[in-house]
């Protein structure tokens, strides 16, 4: 009898910060999916994200690990942040599958980012590097019209209608983010004083 090859999920993300809906999405994706573990992914330098301050990638790194590290099958990988330069998904499951030759590696998105994927870099290659899962998100439609239907499967997950745009919103105007975010990393926040005087984005 062969033995199955491991399958692993990837929750790439700026995760700045990393939020209940992120959790819930790898959650439900790996129970859903039958997933061995799910790597959360910190971003380098998201280059959608050029027209908005992000927060220093050991930052979002440590906020990530602490949210996650109460869960066995979550794990947080730093390929992203090591890697120079601009951070693009190409080079996410390069790195991953390097790492993981004996994996299958299944890269979740909300329903935001797959309706830009054809617009990512080197787009056509991503389809043989990992099966991609889409999932709902409040307040925005899921279509993965124009995509292959063979590399995508669409999740309906719990509904959090929660951005990491409010939580900095929030901080920064010092309004709560308890329960938006796990306790620590509302901790990790208010220690270093992250958001605060946070211009409008
Ligand atoms: N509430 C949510 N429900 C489902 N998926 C989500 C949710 N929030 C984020 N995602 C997905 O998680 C991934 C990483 O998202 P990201 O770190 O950019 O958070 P964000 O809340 O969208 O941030 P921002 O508000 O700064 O744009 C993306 O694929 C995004 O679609
Ligand atoms: O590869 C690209 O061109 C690309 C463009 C935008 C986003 N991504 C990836 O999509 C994931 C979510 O990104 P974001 O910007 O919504 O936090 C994250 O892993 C990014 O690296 C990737």
């Amino acid at each position: 009898m062969t033995a199955q090859r491991p399958r692993i999920g990837v929750m790439g993300g700026t995760f700045d910060p990393i939020h209940h809906g992120h959790l819930v999405a790898a959650s439900e994706a790996a129970a859903r999916l039958d997933l061995d573990e799910v790597v959360f992914v910190p971003t380098g330098r998201p280059w959608l994200k050029h027209h908005q301050q992000v927060t220093e990638p050991e930052h979002r790194y440590l906020m990530t690990v602490i949210a996650t590290a109460s869960n066995p099958r979550f794990t947080v990988s730093r390929v992203d942040i090591a890697r120079p330069g601009t951070t693009y998904t190409v080079d996410t499951l390069r790195d991953l599958r390097l790492e993981r030759p004996d994996a299958d590696l299944y890269f979740i998105t909300g329903a935001d980012a797959i309706q830009q994927i054809l617009t990512w870099k080197d787009a056509e290659k991503l389809w043989d590097m990992a099966h991609f899962v889409a999932v709902t998100r409040p307040g925005h439609r899921l279509t993965v019209e124009g995509l292959p239907t063979d590399g995508v499967t669409t999740l309906e997950i719990p509904a959090l209608a929660i951005s990491s745009s409010d939580c900095r919103r929030r901080a920064g105007a010092g309004l709560p983010v308890w329960y938006l975010v796990p306790d620590g990393v509302v901790q990790y926040i208010a220690k270093h004083g992250l958001y605060r005087g946070l211009q409008d984005e």
